[in-house]
């Protein structure tokens, strides 16, 4: 209980926040929009460290969840599938952020000498079309973010030809060259992040709003009914909420082809000063699916 009030005290002073790293990456820049210069940083070298690293005691994290033009985040979406969501670690707030991505190589490197692409799965899928055009002989090679991929090309590995996908501001961070930039698909492209957090009570710096208006669910059948296949559009009815966006995983804590959905809630606006509070319509509607057999688990709200 001490504990838990010292946590807060420092969460709101000054807070701590795992990112998905190294620095450069877009996830750190969306966490230094969200918690300020002044935030003590903890570079995580994946998604699912950045998660870890939560459940293990840092306040508060930042994950890349979906970008608008290449979709869901699936290494996000494989944990928000996990036990662990739900108990250690909640989704807790937003945050979208424009992407423009660039080609950057070391100095002196033409883009026809190009033969290596490096980059974060999420980069190299939302410049199909610029690789496809310009460097269709290269190779592709994914990273764990797209400075990770900046950073290869600075390592002692790196061969002449390498070029990674990454933000501009990794030109000065590793000492590239900016052979190319806004090399994206499409020019109005977002990546929308989730704060993650050890606690749905622990007070966020600078909240956004005190009014909660949104909550994220999974959605099982429950281990009872391991057989049967579930209907998702009985559990969705029950919910009886309005649900703005469902992603499916395998869940892996049942027989194969068994699935896990997370399913994105917004509260009907009428209600948002209802006598019933958010939290108390969503462990209704929870009820209501496990009536009908199935597990739901509150994965965060804000
Ligand atoms: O690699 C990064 O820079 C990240 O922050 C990850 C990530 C993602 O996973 O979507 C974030 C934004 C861009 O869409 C590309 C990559």
């Amino acid at each position: 209980m001490i504990q838990d009030v010292a946590a807060m005290k420092s969460a709101h002073l000054k807070p701590k926040v795992a990112f998905l790293g190294p620095v450069g990456t877009y996830t750190h820049e969306a966490a230094l929009q969200r918690f300020g210069s002044d935030a003590e940083y903890t570079e995580a070298p994946t998604i699912a460290a950045v998660f870890k690293t939560v459940a293990l005691g840092t306040p508060f994290g930042l994950v890349p969840q979906e970008n608008s033009t290449f979709g869901s985040v699936v290494e996000t979406y494989d944990f928000l599938a996990s036990p662990d969501v739900g108990q250690s670690i909640f989704v807790r707030g937003e945050i979208v952020l424009a992407v423009q991505h660039c080609l950057l190589a070391p100095k002196g490197t033409k883009l026809a000498d190009v033969k290596r692409v490096f980059s974060h799965e999420q980069a190299l899928g939302q410049c199909g079309r610029f690789l496809s055009a310009h460097l269709p002989q290269a190779d592709l090679v994914k990273t764990s973010s797209t400075a990770a991929a900046a950073q290869a090309l600075v390592s002692p590995d790196a061969t002449p030809g390498d070029a990674a996908i990454c933000s501009s501001i990794c030109t000065s961070i590793f000492g590239l060259e900016k052979l190319c930039q806004g090399i994206q698909d499409v020019k109005t492209n977002f990546t929308r992040f989730f704060v993650v957090s050890g606690s749905l009570e622990l007070p966020l710096p600078n909240p956004q709003s005190t009014r909660h208006s949104q909550a994220l669910l999974r959605i099982q059948a429950s281990s009872q009914n391991e057989n049967d296949l579930p209907d998702i559009g009985k559990f969705l009815q029950v919910l009886s909420l309005p649900a703005t966006r469902i992603d499916r995983r395998p869940d892996l804590s049942k027989a194969p082809f068994r699935s896990a959905y997370m399913v994105e809630i917004h509260r009907r606006s009428g209600h948002i000063d209802g006598a019933i509070s958010w939290s108390s319509e969503l462990q209704n509607a929870i009820r209501r699916v496990e009536a009908e057999n199935g597990e739901a688990t509150l994965l965060g709200l804000w």
